[in-house]
């Protein structure tokens, strides 16, 4: 039998990330829980049901609530729905919310239970990498709006979080790239030794049967768990977890949502290396180090020059500006986070330039 690690997340709410093979139990995170929606994707219809059915035999009333997969399911029209479902189930506040599957569903998920009855437990089961790093660890829930990226959310730590590594035994290489970003975004940002174990052999590194992956998916949880335990509403240390995000979700914006979070992330994280570069912070070998890392991943590296207008435009709605000051998360060395306060529009453009295809 694998072992099963846990990571302590603190903070006024404390939780664990479980991390391990087959895990299946949110119950067990969840007591004196009746109900349990379980939100999932088609994707993951199979996961949802066999999670369904431990719940049952754990005397758990279990309700199956499937939801447009990936970004299409992070919408406002989708969460009313399953708020319908809960409504109609006679959801109260000892039940609770779980979602499985990737980033956009556990965020979904969250959302969901952080509006209903004003906030009820959930539990996010994450499948995806990225999922598992990043999006099912730290309490950030929310949607997508025609203005922007996550516009909509609420802070609702979960009760729990299960990362199931036997899921990744069935996703994408493309996904298993995207997630990797959010793994290499806390090597530069806290812990350099990811970068050296993705370095060594990057095609080791993702592999899901290989002996190192689970050591960068706990490495990476220990940095946002650290992070997030000190600072769950963003009001400063935090916002070190959205390098490379003011691009970022400008991009995802741009593209309609069509874009890989991760994919966008991966040129976020080189246009902001290549910001602080430029600006004097951050020495040519670790911004170099950036474009290399995420070419060997084979993630993108740069993104369309005529889209720049467009770009700029969104990243004024970025949540770390303020007012019509941008703000960005620059390293000012590896591992040396800080924040880059209103870079002109003549800087901006440079480091784009340099980035731009
Ligand atoms: N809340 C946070 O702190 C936070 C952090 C990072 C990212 N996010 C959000 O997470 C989302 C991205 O997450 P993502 O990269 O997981 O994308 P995703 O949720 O869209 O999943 C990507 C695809 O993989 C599929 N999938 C998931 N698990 C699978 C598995 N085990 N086997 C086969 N297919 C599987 C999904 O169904 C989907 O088609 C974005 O919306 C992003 O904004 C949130
Ligand atoms: O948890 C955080 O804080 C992050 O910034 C992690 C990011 O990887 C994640 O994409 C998050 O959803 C972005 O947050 P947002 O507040 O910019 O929407
Ligand atoms: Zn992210």
């Amino acid at each position: 039998m694998d072992k099963t690690t846990r990571i302590a997340v603190g903070g006024d709410r404390p939780y664990d990330v479980l991390v391990g093979r087959d895990l299946l139990d949110p119950p067990q995170l969840l007591p004196g829980a009746q109900r349990l929606a379980v939100l999932y994707a088609p994707p993951m219809r199979g996961r949802a049901e066999q999670l369904a059915e431990r719940a049952r035999m754990a005397g758990v009333t279990p309700l199956l609530v499937e939801v447009p997969d990936a970004e299409a399911g992070k919408h406002i029209e989708v969460a009313a729905s399953c708020w319908e479902r809960l409504g109609a189930a006679g959801f109260t506040r000892a039940d609770a919310v779980v979602g499985v599957g990737g980033g956009a569903v556990t965020d979904l998920a969250g959302f969901v239970a952080a509006c209903w009855l004003r906030g009820v437990r959930w539990v996010p089961v994450a499948t995806s990498l990225l999922g598992m790093v990043d999006a099912a660890v730290g309490g950030k829930t929310g949607i997508n709006t025609a203005a922007g990226k996550n516009l909509v959310g609420a802070f609702h730590p979960p009760a729990g979080v299960i990362c199931d590594l036997a899921a990744l035994d069935s996703l994408s290489p493309a996904d298993l790239a995207a997630g990797m970003a959010e793994v290499i975004k806390c090597g530069f940002i806290a812990d350099p030794v990811i970068l050296e174990l993705v370095e060594r052999d990057p095609a080791v590194a993702v592999d899901p049967a290989g002996p190192v992956l689970r050591e960068l998916i706990e490495r990476a949880i220990r940095v946002k768990a650290q992070v997030v335990s000190g600072d769950l509403r963003e009001s400063g240390a935090r916002e070190i977890l959205n390098y490379g995000h003011t691009l970022a979700h400008a991009i995802e914006k741009v593209e309609g949502y069509r874009w890989r979070h991760g994919h966008a992330v991966a040129v976020g994280l080189v246009y902001a290396a290549t910001l602080a570069l430029l600006e004097g912070r951050l020495d040519a070998q670790t911004a170099q180090r950036h474009r290399a890392v995420v070419g060997a991943l084979g993630l993108p590296t740069g993104y369309r020059a005529e889209a720049w207008p467009d770009l700029l435009a969104t990243m004024r709605v970025d949540k770390k500006a303020r007012g019509s000051v941008l703000r960005f998360v620059v390293l000012a060395g590896l591992a040396h986070p800080t924040i880059l306060e209103a870079p002109s529009d003549e800087l901006l453009h440079a480091a784009y330039r340099e980035i731009a295809e």
